[in-house]
């Protein structure tokens, strides 16, 4: 399949952040082949796409979720970290088995390719489930089983196992659009020795570790008062970071953990939506940046946010920093949008095909219709999206150059289907 798209405003997120104005992209199978003013003549295509009055831009990437818990939205709202997940989260996740984690996690990706985003990282159980709504929907994803390695030794091992298995089974599979991860869940959910062994794991199977960390105050001095160290210490110990490592939250990190998890190039998942609903704090984004670290976006899991919309996220972490350190110049609209695109790719270990509109690059795009009245006048596209857009202004979503919605419309789920099922799998569990 080959097409043209013609008449857009185009974002590369390149360098370069002045949109191309009426210009063209082409896209052959997966991969952009042309993007400028004037595309080379004589060429056929298959489809000739007029985008006039869209802007395109490279799909958002949310680097941390936990799609099945779009089932407990709204389920226990309004508690702090430790108590929603021990008294709400945990008993009622006890009772969620595949079917639970197909129809759950089939509604965060309805959701999120809605929303505009092409590529996700997810940490949860039954995650074969997981793999086969990303493989049958089309987008893109970072997937990781993660364990808690609290209960017995017999049940830590086969969670180990099962992590490990689904890598084997689903690293580098629908057509490359599944890569894999190993996470142990926290510092405070996994003991020393269990996270070195998974360490171990990652090393074997060559792939990146994800795993919660430093996301509430207590959390921090609880790992001080077990062991003696702060958890980025803690994990430096562990040799987590001699892996390429995705850390979500990083909420209550200091200059010295900042600078040390810059060292070791880890990756920032900062979620902006979730920390401030669960009142855990601001994550220190600004001082990161001064660091070198280029923190991406995530959402956490619906149960925590309550939604799956990066956009959001984009548009929370460029108000709330500018707030907290009174610097209106703190996360301009531009690193905002990097954020959710660029720098989510480089989080996900993705950044050699996606997150920007290249020549050579995966044709994982959308359109934003740019002709709504909270989009006018546009002196600056860039800060239109940042403070302006809404997630129903995405009305095309591309992945590996296959349309998944086309003016609005989902091409790859069945809608109906999955809010029956998705209700019905909850009211299964529900107690
Ligand atoms: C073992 S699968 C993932 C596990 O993580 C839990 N979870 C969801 N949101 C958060 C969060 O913000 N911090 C820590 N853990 C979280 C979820 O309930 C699953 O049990
Ligand atoms: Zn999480």
């Amino acid at each position: 399949m080959k097409r043209l798209i013609t008449h857009a405003h185009i974002l590369t997120m390149t360098d370069e952040m002045a949109p191309l104005e009426n210009a063209s992209m082409i896209v052959e199978e997966d991969t952009i082949t042309f993007i400028g003013q004037t595309p080379p003549a004589g060429e056929e295509f298959d489809e000739v796409v007029d985008m006039k009055g869209r802007l395109i831009l490279p799909g958002w990437v949310n680097t941390h979720n936990h799609s099945a818990m779009t089932l407990l939205r709204g389920y226990a709202d309004d508690l702090p970290l430790q108590t929603w997940l021990e008294e709400k989260m945990w008993p009622i996740e006890g009772r969620f088995g595949p079917h639970q984690v197909r129809w759950g996690s089939s509604l965060a990706v309805l959701e999120m390719i809605r929303g505009g985003t092409t590529c996700f990282a997810d940490m949860y159980d039954h995650l074969d489930q997981v793999a086969q709504v990303v493989e049958d929907s089309g987008i893109r994803a970072s997937l990781c089983r993660g364990v808690i390695g609290l209960g017995s030794e017999e049940e830590r091992e086969a969670k180990r196992r099962e992590a490990v298995q689904f890598v084997r089974d689903w690293n580098g599979k629908a057509g490359g659009r599944i890569t894999a991860m190993m996470a142990p869940h926290a510092p405070y959910t996994c003991p020393p020795d269990y996270i070195e062994k998974i360490v171990e794991d990652a090393t074997r199977l060559d792939v990146p570790i994800h795993i919660h960390l430093s996301e509430t105050r207590q959390e921090v001095q609880q790992n001080v008062d077990d062991y003696g160290v702060r958890p980025v210490e803690h994990l430096e110990r562990l040799g987590v970071f001699q892996r390429p490592t995705l850390v979500a939250h990083a909420v209550h990190v200091n200059d010295e953990e900042i600078r040390k998890l810059a060292n070791h190039s880890v990756k920032v998942s900062h979620n902006p939506g979730s920390n401030l609903k669960l009142g855990s704090g601001i994550a220190p984004i600004p001082a990161m940046f001064k660091q070198g670290l280029k923190p991406a976006l995530g959402t956490d899991g619906a149960a925590s946010n309550n939604n799956l919309d990066l956009l959001e996220e984009i548009q929370l972490a460029a108000l709330i920093h500018k707030g907290a350190s009174e610097d209106p110049e703190a996360v301009p609209a531009a690193t905002a949008l990097k954020m959710g695109t660029v720098y989510g790719a480089e989080a996900l270990f993705l950044d050699h095909s996606i997150g920007t509109l290249e020549t050579g690059k995966k044709a994982d795009f959308i359109s934003v219709d740019i002709t709504g009245p909270h989009m006018q006048p546009q002196h600056d596209l860039v800060s239109l999206l940042a403070y302006s857009a809404s997630r129903d202004d995405v009305q095309d979503v591309f992945v590996d150059g296959v349309p998944l919605l086309r003016n609005r419309e989902c091409l790859t789920l069945d809608e109906e289907q999955i809010r029956f099922e998705a209700r019905r799998a909850f009211q299964k569990v529900a107690p």
